[in-house]
């Protein structure tokens, strides 16, 4: 039976996640959309500011309690937790969080997954071995069938700004030789797909940026355009792809630059994300595309330095969690 209901990992317990969950359900516990959190019950009733949370076990039963209190599938910490104080200790919960949830969305027995932050550091010390949750998520699903061109590619949207990008976690240093025409047209291909299966515009119009100032200026300031951007774009084209640039970055942004395309391709990571954050900080969603369960998850992080003090907006959050369920809605239709 298809159902509505959403996962929401709870991600690193000593950041904002468990005080923004808290705050999303007393925002969503009479309008929806109903989640139900996959994280420590104890640290998100200690989190919750008084918000009812209750034990249950599984995404029917969260629909049930929803409007009473905040449904919670226990994945118990085998640690303390200490608000704004990361710990590798809490790496193998907060995976075994993301996974269950992933299970969750693979098996429909939830629509989709929101994940609340994770913090990379500790993961990483832990011998956690991907980037983050777009390249984790990717591998869990990666059994699945997924008809199309597959993802994982990061987008990150807010307002009427859609932005994705090609290369995602490595130093800027590192851009230039890990841009190729093959990594461009696939990018290409999974943004231009989700604008129409998931944003629900049938024929998507594709920006490309350039990566060097005013797109090379002829080569004169960098040969990525030429050697690779422009080659990348002449073959999205040739696919079908209403696929139009590269065009300098500096210009793309403007409120009539951005009625000109439905999604942005961006080569890099602040390249996309900063005018996304600068556009709406606090509306911004990360959502992954191309993969075969539907996730968002906020547009910032774990906010150690405010964690605790009651102060975080579960806007983002907020806004996630309502595009998890357009989204799920769309592909279920
Ligand atoms: N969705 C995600 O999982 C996600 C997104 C971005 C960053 N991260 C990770 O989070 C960690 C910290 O990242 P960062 O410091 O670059 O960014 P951050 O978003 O955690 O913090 C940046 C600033 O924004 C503030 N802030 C963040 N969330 C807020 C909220 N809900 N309400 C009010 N203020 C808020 C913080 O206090 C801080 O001053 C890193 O490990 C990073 O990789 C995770
Ligand atoms: N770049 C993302 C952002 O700033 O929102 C963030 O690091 C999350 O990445 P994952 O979804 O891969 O964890």
């Amino acid at each position: 039976m298809k159902t509505d209901t959403l996962a929401l990992s709870v991600g690193d317990p000593a950041g904002v996640g468990p005080e923004i969950i808290a705050k999303a359900w007393a925002a969503l516990r009479e309008s929806g959309p109903v989640f139900m959190a996959v994280g420590d019950l104890q640290s998100l009733a200690a989190a919750g500011g008084g918000v009812k949370v209750r034990p249950v076990t599984g995404p029917a039963e969260a629909a049930q309690v929803f409007p009473e209190a905040l449904p919670v599938l226990d994945v118990p910490l085998q640690s303390p937790v200490v608000a704004g104080k990361p710990s590798s200790a809490h790496a193998p919960q907060i995976i075994r969080c993301i996974e269950t949830g992933v299970g969750l969305a693979l098996s429909g027995a939830v629509a989709g997954l929101v994940t609340a932050p994770i913090a990379k550091a500790p993961l990483y010390e832990a011998g956690f071995k991907f980037p983050g949750h777009t390249e984790f998520l990717a591998e869990l699903t990666a059994p699945v069938p997924f008809e199309g061109a597959r993802g994982p590619v990061m987008m990150l949207t807010a307002g009427d700004l859609r932005a994705t990008l090609v290369t995602i976690h490595q130093s800027v240093g590192s851009v230039p030789s890990s841009l190729s025409v093959p990594r461009i047209v696939e990018a290409g291909l999974v943004t231009a797909q989700a604008i129409k299966t998931d944003f629900g515009i049938a024929a998507p119009r594709l920006a490309v940026a350039a990566l060097n100032p005013h797109a090379g200026e002829g080569g004169a300031l960098g040969r990525e355009e030429i050697e690779t951007i422009i080659p990348a774009v002449e073959i999205l084209r040739a696919r079908g792809v209403d696929a139009r640039g590269p065009a300098p970055a500096d210009s793309l942004f403007h409120a009539d630059a951005r009625a000109t395309y439905d999604a942005v391709l961006c080569m890099y990571h602040d390249q996309a994300l900063i005018p996304v954050k600068m556009l709406d900080f606090w509306g911004g969603v990360n959502v992954t595309l191309g993969l075969p369960i539907v996730r968002t998850s906020p547009d910032h992080g774990t906010g150690f330095d405010i964690a605790g003090r009651g102060i975080a907006r579960p806007d983002s959050l907020i806004a996630a969690i309502r595009l998890a369920a357009e989204i799920a809605a769309r592909r279920n239709a």
